[in-house]
C-alpha cells in the first residue's frame, strides 16, 4: 500500500497532568490551531470537545481518554487526552502503554502536584519520552523557576529549560525561545491573535544570554564530541542544540521544558513545534517485542508496513454505534473487512469499520497502518489488553496491569424488571473499565461492585442510570479489606471419611508465611519434597486458592502469603483429587490462623492544598481521621499537607474539607499501600482472633 505520510512524520502523544493543570484547555487550543476545530471550546462553558461525555461536561473534568488526530506542519499527531483524577489512573496507564511520547503539563502556581508524580512514575515505567509545559503563567503567583526546581526534586527529572516566560502574571505575553534565541510575542489574548518572532531586545539580553549559555553548557556536558565543539566554538548552533535535545528526550535523559498560558492562547504553537522536534515517531521507538503463544520465545515485529500486522487493544468504549475497540498498530497494515486473530481469545475476528477518532466524532477510513491509533467497530469478543494480529503470524504482546479495586458497594435493582438489565449493564461497564469489577457475594447473594474510589463508583452508577436507564439502589461504600499473615505456621492435616461405604483419604503438611506485598498467593515445593502425583498437587493448589478467596478469619480474600507443601500421603485406592482439595483447604485455613492472620486495609496518599488560614483546621481534621502527616510545605500562597490516611476514614472527605476551608482547599488522593487495620476494625470483623492491630503500620 502507499502510505500518505512516512512513519517518521507520526507522533502518538499523550497529555498528562494533575487535575486542573490545563490538559483539556491545551488540547482544545491544539485542535484549534491545527485546524480540526473551528471554535475553541471552553471548559467552564461545558463545550470542550474532548470532554464529550455528559458527566465530564457537567463536572468540568476529563473522565475517559478520547483519542483524536490532527496535523501540524505535515506531521500527523494522534493525541490521547488522559484524565487527571486519581480514580482514573487506569485510564492514564493504558494510554501510556500505547503512546510514544507525552507532554506533561504543570500549573505554574501549583507546581508539581501529587497526581503529576504518580503519572510521571507511570511514564517512567513504560519508558515514555516527555516534554514539559508550564501552563498558566498568566495567573497571580505563577513561578516558572520553582516549577523547574520541583521537576528536578520531586520527579528526579533532568529539565532542560528551552523557553523563558516573557513577562509574568498579568504581564505575561509570550515566551523567549532559548534555542532559536528569539522572542515570541503575541499581539493579544484572543485565540486568533497572531504572534511574531523577534530578536531578543536589550531589556532581556543579559537574562537570555545567561540562560542560553547554561542550556548550551548542560547540553554539551551530555556528549563528548558536543563538548569539544562547544569549547572550541564557544557556542552551539541551533541545529546542534535541537539534535542534542531530541537525543536526550528520546533516551529519557532529559526533558525539554516549555511554557505558556493556554487559556490566554499563548505558547501552544511553539509547543506543537516541540512535539514534532523532540518527541519520537513510531520509527524511533522501533520494534515491538512480544512472545510466541506458548511463551517459549520472544517475537519481534519491526515498526514497518511490510511486517505482519500486530496491534494492541487499549480501550473498549461503547457509543451509539456499538462497541469500539481502540487499537494501536505496531506493525503491518490492515484493511476493513479483513480477518484478524485475537490471540488471548484464540479466535478470529472480522474488522468491520475503522474510524479515526476526533473526541466522540469519527471519520471512517478504509485501512490503517503501522503507527496508527484507530477505533474498530465489529469485534465480538475483545477486552482491553488483547493482542490482535495477522492470523498466520500470531504473537502475544504484554498485557496491561491494572490496580485492584480498593472500595466496593452493594447494588440492587429497584424493580424485578431491572434485574437482568442491571447485570448486563454492569458487565458492559466492567468490559470498558478494567478497574471496575462486579461479583455476586456467595453468602448474601448481593451484587457487589468495586472500583478505585468513591468518585469512580459514583460516576459509574450515574452512567448506568442515565445512559442505560437502569434503576438501582446502592449501599454505602465499603473498604475492600483483605487478610494476610504476619507470622509463620506449619500444620499437618488429614482428611479421612467413609462416604457411601467408601474410604476417602488425603494428608498434607503445609506451611504459610508472609510474602511480598502484591504477591497474592504463591507456592513453593508443590511436588519437589513430596512425591505427590501431579493431579494431587494441582488439587492442593486449587484447594489453597479456593480457601484464600474466602479468607481465614473474616471472609476477606487472603493475599501475600507464601505456601509450601512439605509432606503428603496418599493411598492408591482411596485418595482422590477431591480429597486433596478438601485437605488443602482445611490445612491452609488452620495454618493461616495460626500464622496470625490479620486484616489489612487500603491506606491512601492524601495531599491537601490550602490557604494558610485553614491550615490548622485541615491538619486537625486529618488527625481526627487517624492520618499520619508526612510533610508540610508552602507552594506560592498555598500550604500543602501530605498524609497517609486509611481509606475507611476518607469517605465523604470532599464535603468535610469544603466545610473546614470554606471551599478554598483542594485535595487529591491515591492508593498507597495495604497496611494492618486498626484494632477496632480487627475486632469488629474478626472478634475471635484477639489480634493486635495498632493503626497504620506499613506492611510493605
Ligand atoms: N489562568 C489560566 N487558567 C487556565 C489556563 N489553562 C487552563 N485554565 C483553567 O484551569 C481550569 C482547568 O483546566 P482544564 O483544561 O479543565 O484542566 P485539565 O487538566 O484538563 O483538568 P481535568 O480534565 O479535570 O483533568 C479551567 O477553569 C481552565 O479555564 C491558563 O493558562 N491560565
Amino acid at each position: 500500500m502507499s502510505r500518505d505520510l512516512s512513519l517518521e512524520k507520526y507522533r502518538n502523544i499523550g497529555i498528562m497532568a494533575h487535575i486542573d493543570a490545563g490538559k483539556t484547555t491545551t488540547t482544545e487550543r491544539i485542535l484549534y490551531y491545527t485546524g480540526v476545530n473551528y471554535k475553541v471550546g471552553e471548559v467552564h462553558h461545558g463545550t470542550a470537545t474532548m470532554d464529550w461525555m455528559e458527566d465530564e461536561q457537567e463536572r468540568g473534568i476529563t473522565i475517559t481518554s478520547a483519542a483524536t488526530t490532527c496535523h501540524w506542519n505535515d506531521y500527523r499527531i494522534n493525541i490521547i487526552d488522559t484524565p487527571g483524577h486519581v480514580d482514573f489512573t487506569a485510564e492514564v496507564e493504558r494510554s501510556l502503554r500505547v503512546l510514544d511520547g507525552a507532554v506533561a503539563i504543570y500549573d505554574a502556581v501549583a507546581g508539581v502536584e501529587a497526581q503529576s508524580e504518580t503519572v510521571w512514575r507511570q511514564a517512567d515505567k513504560y519508558r515514555v519520552p516527555r516534554i514539559a509545559y508550564i501552563n498558566k503563567l498568566d495567573r497571580a503567583g505563577a513561578d516558572h523557576a520553582r516549577v523547574v526546581e520541583m521537576m528536578a526534586e520531586r520527579l528526579n527529572a533532568v529539565p532542560f529549560v528551552i523557553q523563558l516566560p516573557l513577562g509574568i502574571e498579568d504581564a505575561f505575553n509570550g515566551v523567549i525561545d532559548l534555542v532559536e534565541n528569539q522572542i515570541i510575542s503575541w499581539q493579544g489574548d484572543d485565540k486568533d491573535s497572531t504572534f511574531e518572532r523577534l530578536p531578543v531586545s536589550d531589556e532581556h539580553r543579559a537574562t537570555v544570554d545567561a540562560a542560553r549559555e547554561a542550556l548550551m553548557e548542560s547540553l554539551a556536558e551530555t556528549d563528548e564530541a558536543l563538548l569539544e565543539t562547544y569549547l572550541e566554538e564557544g557556542a552551539l548552533t541551533v541545529e546542534q542544540m535541537k539534535t542534542a535535545l531530541r537525543r536526550l528526550t528520546l533516551t529519557l535523559q532529559g526533558v525539554p521544558v516549555l511554557c505558556g498560558s493556554s487559556f490566554k492562547n499563548k505558547g501552544v504553537q511553539p509547543l506543537l513545534d516541540a512535539v514534532v522536534d523532540y518527541l519520537p515517531s513510531p520509527a524511533d521507538i522501533g520494534a515491538v517485542v512480544g512472545h510466541s503463544l506458548d511463551y517459549s520465545e520472544e517475537v519481534r515485529r519491526e515498526a514497518r508496513d511490510d511486517e505482519p500486522f500486530s496491534a494492541l487493544v487499549f480501550k473498549i468504549a461503547g457509543n451509539k454505534y456499538g462497541d469500539l475497540a481502540y487499537i494501536r498498530i505496531y506493525s503491518g497494515v490492515v484493511k476493513s473487512g479483513e480477518k484478524v486473530f485475537n490471540v488471548a481469545k484464540n479466535r478470529d475476528e472480522r474488522i468491520g469499520h475503522f474510524f479515526q477518532m476526533h473526541a466522540n466524532k469519527q471519520k471512517e477510513v478504509k485501512e490503517a497502518a503501522t503507527g496508527d491509533i484507530v477505533a474498530i467497530a465489529g469485534f465480538k469478543n475483545v477486552v482491553t489488553g488483547d493482542t490482535i494480529c495477522h492470523p498466520d503470524s500470531p504473537l502475544l504482546l504484554e498485557r496491561m496491569d491494572f490496580p485492584e479495586p480498593v472500595i466496593h458497594i452493594a447494588i440492587e435493582p429497584k424493580t424485578k424488571a431491572d434485574q437482568d438489565k442491571l447485570s448486563q449493564t454492569l458487565d458492559r461497564l466492567a468490559l470498558e473499565d478494567p478497574t471496575f469489577q462486579v461479583r455476586v457475594d456467595e453468602e448474601s447473594g448481593q451484587t457487589i461492585i468495586s472500583g478505585m474510589g468513591e468518585l469512580h463508583l459514583e460516576i459509574l452508577v450515574k452512567r448506568m442510570i442515565r445512559d442505560f436507564n437502569v434503576q438501582a439502589n446502592v449501599g454505602k461504600p465499603q473498604v475492600a479489606y483483605r487478610e494476610t499473615v504476619i507470622g509463620e505456621a506449619r500444620v499437618d492435616e488429614t482428611y479421612e471419611r467413609q462416604l457411601t461405604g467408601k474410604r476417602i483419604f488425603a494428608r498434607v503438611a503445609l506451611s504459610v508465611k508472609p510474602a511480598e506485598r502484591g504477591a497474592g498467593v504463591c507456592f513453593e515445593n508443590l511436588t519437589n519434597e513430596t512425591t505427590l502425583p501431579q493431579v494431587f498437587a494441582d488439587a492442593v493448589q486449587e484447594g489453597v486458592l479456593q480457601a484464600a478467596r474466602s479468607g481465614a478469619i473474616a471472609g476477606f480474600e487472603m493475599v501475600d502469603v507464601q505456601v509450601a507443601l512439605h509432606d503428603a500421603s496418599f493411598d492408591d485406592v482411596d485418595s482422590s483429587d477431591v480429597a486433596f482439595k478438601v485437605a488443602a483447604t482445611m490445612a491452609f485455613k488452620r495454618a493461616a490462623r495460626e500464622a496470625q492472620a490479620v486484616l489489612i486495609e487500603p491506606v491512601m496518599n492524601v495531599e491537601v492544598a490550602t490557604p494558610e488560614e485553614y491550615m490548622g483546621s485541615v491538619v486537625g481534621d486529618l488527625n481526627t481521621r487517624g492520618g499520619r502527616i508526612l510533610n508540610m510545605e508552602s507552594r506560592g500562597d498555598l500550604h500543602v499537607v501530605r498524609a497517609h490516611v486509611s481509606l475507611a476514614n476518607m469517605f465523604g472527605y470532599s464535603t468535610a474539607l469544603r466545610s473546614v476551608s470554606q471551599g478554598r482547599a483542594t485535595f487529591s488522593m491515591e492508593f498507597s499501600q495495604y497496611a494492618e487495620a486498626p484494632r477496632a476494625i480487627q475486632e469488629k470483623y474478626a472478634p475471635q482472633m484477639g489480634v493486635s492491630g495498632d493503626g497504620i503500620r506499613s506492611m510493605g
